[in-house]
């Protein structure tokens, strides 16, 4: 496999997205390289709509288990129609989310067990892992402020959980930090946008300098 493969993980609200969205162009006016921007669970229309059913407020009757296997269901396609055909063509692939997501949320979160869900997941994934993983760290509480505040209409199922989960789910992403120092790189985002689109910079700068050659 040719591509780059970079993931962007953290608990709800941590600031992923809009980080990527100012990340993205800069990296793209930076390379030559196609770069292919992406999301879990979603990527492609039948991974997409997994996650509707995934986080419809509604599904309150979804079994722990039943949720675990929509993720890596949706993951599988996702990887199968846009991840490899990427990686194959040479392109860096940066997506919201990966396996980290379901080891922290399902595995810690609803209990289900770290190992379980990883090793369930590499079924889904036939061991394509990423090469560079920024995990951006927020205490929970400062997570779920930020999407009470500005995201109030977009709350979804995992949201709308109790802070105890999302407190679980902080201290998985921790412990798989603490395990993987090579492959996930901590960020502080508890710090304003600016320093943290800067820190997220400066580590993909360290990982691909040749990205940042004019
Ligand atoms: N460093 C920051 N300081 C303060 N607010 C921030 C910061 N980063 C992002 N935000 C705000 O926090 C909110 C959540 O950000 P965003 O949607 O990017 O998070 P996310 O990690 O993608 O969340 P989710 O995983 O739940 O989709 C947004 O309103 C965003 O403007
Ligand atoms: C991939 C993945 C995601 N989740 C959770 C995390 C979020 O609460 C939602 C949707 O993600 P977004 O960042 O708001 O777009 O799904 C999960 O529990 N397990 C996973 O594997």
């Amino acid at each position: 496999m040719a591509g780059q493969f970079i993931t962007f993980e953290g608990p709800d609200g941590a600031g992923k997205t809009s980080v990527l969205e100012a990340v993205v162009p800069i990296l793209r006016e930076m390379s030559s390289k196609e770069i292919v921007v992406t999301r879990e669970p979603g990527g492609n229309p039948i991974s997409e709509k997994i996650r509707q059913v995934i986080l419809d407020v509604a599904n309150t009757a979804m079994d722990d288990r039943t949720e675990a296997l929509l993720y890596a269901a949706a993951r599988r396609q996702h990887i199968v129609e846009k991840i490899q055909p990427a990686l194959a063509a040479d392109q860096i692939v940066i997506c919201d989310r990966f396996v980290d997501s379901s080891i922290a949320y399902q595995g810690a979160g609803r209990s289900i067990g770290e190992t379980a869900v990883a090793q369930m997941n590499l079924f889904a994934t036939d061991g394509l892992t990423p090469d560079l993983t920024l995990y951006l760290d927020v205490p929970s509480e400062v997570g779920i402020a930020r999407i009470k505040q500005h995201r109030q209409t977009q709350y979804d199922r995992l949201d709308q959980e109790k802070l105890a989960f999302h407190q679980k789910v902080r201290q998985a992403y921790l412990k798989l930090a603490q395990a993987e120092p090579k492959r996930i790189q901590t960020i502080d985002a508890t710090a304003s946008f600016e320093a943290v689109v800067a820190q997220c910079l400066a580590v993909l700068k360290q990982h691909y300098p040749s990205l940042f050659e004019e």
